[in-house]
């Protein structure tokens, strides 16, 4: 199971999570608007540091994202908002960052608007549709997944949380193309800052669970 912990902006809580975590993913918010948004200014800083960063953006321009890529060195591209495939086609065929599509889960999901994606992007992200486009803290309703239709993986996401890792599996067992899970704020101190010690207990819970189930 892949770990994506999103939302990281501050030196020594990055530090922390590279060593004592060791996710597969870090996050990197990019949205103006959200209580976790990376400035240009971190750019130095965080550019090197020895772990796959994720690069969230909420209806970005293909500009700006190309130039953050460069500059963070990003592996992957978090699309949230409503872009089209023609967008993330002619994006796909400028970078070889991955490319996740995120899904905005409300009450049902129209499985065929999601087909034209499909050959651009590397997976899918569901997370809870919320007017802020992410970092709600709730949940949606996992049952809505029970009729994934395709081979591609995707990652789990909106308001997991310490008691998740269990179900977590559960679902898995159901869904194989579930691949991973993204954590945010019900791992957090304060907006940007990680609970290191939560996320530890968490992965660690994943891993007991995962072999001796
Ligand atoms: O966290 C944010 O502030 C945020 C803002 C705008 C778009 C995405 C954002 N975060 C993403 O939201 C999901 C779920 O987070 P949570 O667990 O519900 O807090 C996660 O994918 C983050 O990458």
């Amino acid at each position: 199971m892949e770990l994506k912990v999103c939302g990281m902006r501050e030196p020594d809580n990055i530090r922390h999570l590279i060593s004592e975590v060791a996710p597969d993913w870090m996050g990197l918010i990019f949205y103006p608007k959200s209580p976790r948004y990376v400035s240009d200014e971190k750019a130095d800083e965080l550019k090197g540091k020895p772990v796959k960063k994720v690069g969230v953006f909420v209806n970005e321009s293909e500009t700006e994202i190309l130039r953050k890529i460069d500059q963070f060195g990003l592996s992957a591209i978090q699309l949230h908002g409503n872009k089209s495939v023609e967008f993330v086609k002619d994006l796909s065929g400028k970078t070889v960052a991955e490319l996740w599509k995120v899904v905005s889960v409300g009450d049902e999901i129209d499985w065929e608007s999601l087909e034209g994606y499909l050959p651009f992007v590397t997976k899918f992200l569901f997370d809870t549709a919320t007017a802020a486009h992410g970092g709600s803290g709730k949940r949606f309703n996992w049952k809505v997944l029970e009729t994934y239709p395709f081979d591609k993986g995707f990652l789990l996401s909106g308001g997991l949380d310490g008691e998740s890792a269990e179900e977590v599996l559960a679902l898995q067992q159901q869904i194989p193309q579930l691949q991973g899970v993204d954590l945010n704020s019900k791992f957090e101190d304060a907006p940007g800052v990680k609970n290191i010690e939560k996320l530890k207990n968490f992965k660690s819970l994943l891993i007991y669970k995962e072999t001796n189930n």
